[in-house]
């Protein structure tokens, strides 16, 4: 495995629905991936492969093509297969590669948590995998209506997955720690006291009626 950066690290310190809002992008995978274990998360450059529904043999190539600090992105239809687990981990790592995302099914989520493989996948699945068409890798994807290109910058939590053009890290990193700071000071006020209302301003907006409400 390949040891983050310290902005990786702070990356996902904030957190994707941070990054997500203080971006300013229409970044954000759809919400049916999610992480294979609990505490799953990962930051990484995306290489995009592409495989035929029921038919792993495109992953076994896109673990060959990626490296250090790589998030394999998988786009296999979101068919619930387990075309990812254990030992397609294990051989991940061994290149380390940081993480799978995959609209599919992965299978050995309890080995994955014990590797510390951080995989998002669309569904779990122990339904095995033939091997015949080779796919694509490194060729741009379109996962759930986003994409996804080689190199862009993956980030994924408990929360959600965003995936972003690989030049935004920076300018992301340090609008995010500025929504960080904000919001910061935001519960600041809160824990002493105010109201959220009065807080962000939003009085203005008008008032519920209430079941209270002599006019009902
Ligand atoms: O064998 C497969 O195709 C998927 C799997 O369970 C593993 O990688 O351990
Ligand atoms: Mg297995």
């Amino acid at each position: 495995m390949t040891t983050l950066d310290e902005d990786d690290r702070e990356l996902l310190a904030l957190g994707t629905a941070t990054l997500y809002e203080a971006s300013g992008l229409d970044c954000f995978l759809d919400a049916a991936f999610r992480p294979a274990w609990d505490g799953a998360q990962v930051v990484g450059r995306a290489v995009p492969v592409s495989a035929q529904v029921g038919d792993n043999l495109a992953l076994h190539h896109g673990i060959e093509a990626a490296g250090p600090g790589d998030v394999l992105v998988v786009d296999a239809g979101g068919a619930p297969f387990g075309y990812w687990g254990e030992v397609m981990a294990v051989a991940a790592q061994a290149r380390g590669i940081r993480g799978l995302v995959i609209d599919g099914g992965v299978r050995d989520t309890q080995q994955l948590e014990l590797l510390g493989f951080p995989a998002f996948s669309t569904a779990i699945s122990i339904r095995g995998t033939v091997k015949q068409w080779p796919g694509t890798v490194g060729i741009p994807i379109t996962l759930r209506g986003r994409v996804v290109r080689r190199g862009d910058i993956v980030v994924a939590d408990r929360d959600g997955i965003v995936v972003l053009p690989a030049g935004e890290y920076d300018r992301v990193l340090e609008a995010s720690r500025a929504r960080a700071g904000k919001e910061g000071a935001i519960m600041n006020r809160l824990r002493s006291g105010e109201t959220t209302l009065d807080v962000y301003g939003f009085r203005h907006l008008g008032s519920p009626v209430r079941e209270s409400d002599p006019a009902r």
